[in-house]
């Protein structure tokens, strides 16, 4: 693979950042990465595991001549962070992001960029449930899609690079509208997310009764609930404060069948049971043959390293 971009500047050094810088040194799709994050522990840390080519200590300064920014922080705080590299951005550089939410990010960024630079928003459907720069592994977006979801007037060579360059990475790339993103996600991940942090809760007030044998029986069901839950909270936060509408939606429906579900168990009805579970597993059969069940934590992936 040779380089699609001489200049890459990861914002933001996490799990996502060091991930893909792992992944661009794997296949040399760009000729220099610079980085930078806003924690000074943070920027030292990346020096120390040499994560990026150069980590600088403003984000004017690793965006400079930069051919792609990638926005890799919370959604949260992408508005501001555009604004500050705004006035820094090369002309007719691409600016994407890997935010899990695309309609808030888009509104919130979009303002502050430059006519002369393409805005192309993305989400690579890769993650675990660690953060921070020494999280990241090169083979995190091996085989998993990555969505690209262009705005109003996107140029189409500029999108057509992006998606080149996360195929190099290792991702399959499909591009979608980002209203529908955000619907699909909440029920495919902010949803279960959601749902993982509150059995947990419960489980956690029910240990304190039981002398903490739920988690020392726990059963792997509840021990995936657990590795959900352990996501980043300051992410995890912003994740369903700007998805809103669709989390509520989801919520609104999932409470309806759990309510529907509890009747069926209290009236006796297990003809409602079985018939519900049967669906339900021919979906997990629909994801096994489709080639994306991965049953393990991390997708079944071990980490191998940088
Ligand atoms: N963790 C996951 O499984 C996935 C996360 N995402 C998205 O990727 C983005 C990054 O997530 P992770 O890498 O997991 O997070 P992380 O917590 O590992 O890294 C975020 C980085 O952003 C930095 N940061 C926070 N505020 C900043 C600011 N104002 N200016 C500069 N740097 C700042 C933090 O110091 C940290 O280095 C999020 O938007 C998340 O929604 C997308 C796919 C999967
Ligand atoms: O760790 C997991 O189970 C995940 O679901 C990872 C993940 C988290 C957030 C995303 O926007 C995409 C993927």
């Amino acid at each position: 693979m040779s380089v699609i971009y001489d200049r890459v500047a990861l914002i933001g050094l996490g799990l996502i950042a060091s991930s893909m810088f792992w992944a661009i040194k794997r296949k040399g799709l760009a000729g220099e990465v610079t980085g930078y994050a806003r924690s000074d522990a943070t920027r030292q840390t990346a020096r120390h595991i040499g994560l990026c080519d150069h980590v600088y200590d403003s984000a004017a300064d690793a965006v400079a001549g930069a051919d792609l920014v990638v926005l890799c922080v919370p959604v949260g705080v992408m508005g501001q962070v555009a604004a500050e590299i705004a006035p820094h951005l090369k002309q007719g550089a691409t600016v994407t992001d890997v935010g899990s939410v695309k309609r808030d990010v888009i509104d919130s960024v979009g303002p502050h960029l430059p006519e002369n630079v393409h805005f192309i928003p993305g989400h690579p459907l890769a993650g675990t449930e660690h953060s921070g720069p020494e999280s990241g592994f090169a083979e995190l977006f091996d085989q998993r899609w990555c969505l690209l979801v262009p705005v109003e007037g996107s140029d189409r060579a500029a999108v057509d690079r992006l998606c080149s360059f996360w195929e190099g990475i290792g991702s399959n790339v499909q591009e979608m509208e980002a209203d529908h993103h955000d619907l699909v996600l909440a029920v495919t991940s902010h949803a279960p997310h959601l749902i993982a942090y509150t059995m947990v809760g419960v489980a956690d007030d029910l240990s304190r009764v039981t002398d903490r044998e739920v988690i020392k029986y726990s059963a792997a069901g509840f021990r995936d609930f657990t590795r959900i839950a352990a996501s980043d909270p300051t992410m995890w936060r912003d994740v369903f404060l700007s998805n809103k509408d669709a989390t509520l939606e989801i919520l609104g429906r999932f409470t309806e069948e759990l309510f529907a579900l509890q009747r069926a168990i209290r009236t006796g009805d297990g003809d409602h049971l079985h018939e519900y579970f049967t669906r339900t597993r021919a979906i997990r059969r629909g994801i096994i043959e489709a080639g994306q069940d991965t049953d393990a934590p991390d997708f079944g992936r071990k980490k191998s390293g940088p």
